[in-house]
């Protein structure tokens, strides 16, 4: 640890610690400990003397807040066709869901995200508050269209095909985490999705690695998931879907989705979430949707099965997933422990139209789980 990250370590035991008292523990004298003080306070890392707030319970989401749009087919999709639909309205955006589910898990969550000076980016935050999550580091920006998902649905709720209106996101950037840096280091961790533009990652990353800081990263699609850096030293567990898995393996095994429900090749799960730890990863989740989950890392191995579910739609799933597996990190259990609270979660919102359930709360998720265990 250079001296920087001991004078941090050391503020963040005790934010009233006294510099005279730091240059005692460290062996350098005050003056030396007011020069790196100065410097910390010119990068942002610190911003002056404060009475400690809460912020060191908060989650920090960065991220997407869409306008999810989705539409049922009524019958077996047809191309170049007009297909009958049901459509249903509802706020998304991975980092937004998983605040959201969070908030519900009695969580305190805050969300940074750009929105639009429109009225969608006024529902979605608005809507955000009311569930809960602080959205005072949300930032809306003039003359922006909301970013906004548009799915097609097929009749059992998979997603068909869906078009990711985000160029807003672009607008995130390395600046805008500096600003605000000073309450995302004092959060209990950090989550983040790769609607971020890829130096705003780059830097989030390994600021993160640098004051040990957790990390949390949903790679969005598989697109989106290029633009993570090779480095994932920085970031404590990723949760990509098989098809970004295979995709952050970046390997020649990369076919997509159709070809391995085409041909029924079911990859090497393990190989490829192994792989992907190789990138400095400690844990990682592969989402196999109505397969279950494979875990690999710090912990060792493990694969899950789902819990058997009636599908209304699939749509923010792997966002739940994710937000149970950080309530089960936050109550102190274990990852693999913590993947029932994630199966659980999921399992829950699969049952709703909706991006994310109004009804996810501790105990409905205590008694899924309980559900689940009788089962056995
Ligand atoms: N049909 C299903 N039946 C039971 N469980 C399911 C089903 N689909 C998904 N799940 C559960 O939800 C988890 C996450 O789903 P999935 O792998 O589809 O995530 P995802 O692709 O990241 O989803 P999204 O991007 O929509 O949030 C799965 O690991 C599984 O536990
Ligand atoms: O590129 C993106 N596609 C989809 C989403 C969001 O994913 C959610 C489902 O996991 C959904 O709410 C959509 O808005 C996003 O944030 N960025």
């Amino acid at each position: 640890m250079d001296r920087e990250q001991q004078i941090l370590a050391l503020i963040r035991q005790n934010p009233f610690i006294s510099q005279h008292e730091m240059a005692g523990i460290i062996g350098i004298s005050r003056s030396a400990v007011a020069g790196y003080i100065a410097s910390l306070t010119k990068k942002g890392t610190i911003r002056g003397r404060a009475y400690v707030t809460s912020d060191e319970h908060m989650i920090y989401c960065i991220g997407g807040a869409n306008l999810d749009s989705k539409a049922t087919s009524k019958h077996a999709i047809r191309l170049a066709s007009s297909n009958p639909v049901t459509v249903t309205e509802s706020c998304g955006g991975v980092a937004r869901n998983i605040a959201e589910a969070l908030a519900g898990l009695a969580c305190q969550t805050s969300l940074l995200t750009v929105v639009g000076d429109d009225k969608a980016g006024q529902w979605v935050l608005e809507e955000t508050r009311r569930r809960g999550v602080d959205v005072s580091q949300a930032i809306v920006l003039n003359g922006e269209n909301t970013g906004s998902y548009t799915a097609l649905l097929d009749t059992s709720g998979e997603m068909f095909l869906a078009f990711a209106n985000m160029d807003i996101y672009d607008k995130l950037s390395p600046a805008m985490l500096r600003d605000r840096w000073s309450h995302i280091a004092a959060a209990k961790l950090v989550i983040a999705d790769t609607n971020l533009p890829s130096d705003t990652l780059e830097e989030l990353i390994r600021r993160c690695q640098e004051e040990s800081i957790p990390l949390f990263i949903d790679p969005v699609s598989s697109e989106k998931s290029k633009k993570l850096p090779t480095d994932l030293s920085g970031v404590t567990a990723i949760f990509p879907n098989l098809e970004e898995a295979i995709q952050l393996t970046d390997t020649p095994l990369s076919m997509n989705q159709d070809v391995i429900d085409m041909f029924y090749v079911e990859p090497d799960h393990s190989k490829i979430a192994n792989t992907i730890r190789d990138r400095g990863v400690k844990h990682v989740f592969i989402t196999l949707g109505s397969r279950g989950v494979h875990y690999a890392g710090e912990e060792g191995e493990h694969f899950f099965p789902p819990i058997p579910t009636q599908v209304v739609e699939v749509t923010g799933a792997g966002d739940a997933f994710l937000a149970g597996i950080v309530y089960g990190i936050t109550q102190n259990h274990s990852y693999m422990k913590s993947c029932e609270f994630g199966l659980a979660a999921a399992h829950i919102t699969l049952q709703t139209s909706q991006s994310t359930s109004s009804e996810l709360n501790e105990e409905r998720l205590q008694l899924t789980i309980n559900t689940m265990t009788k089962g056995d």
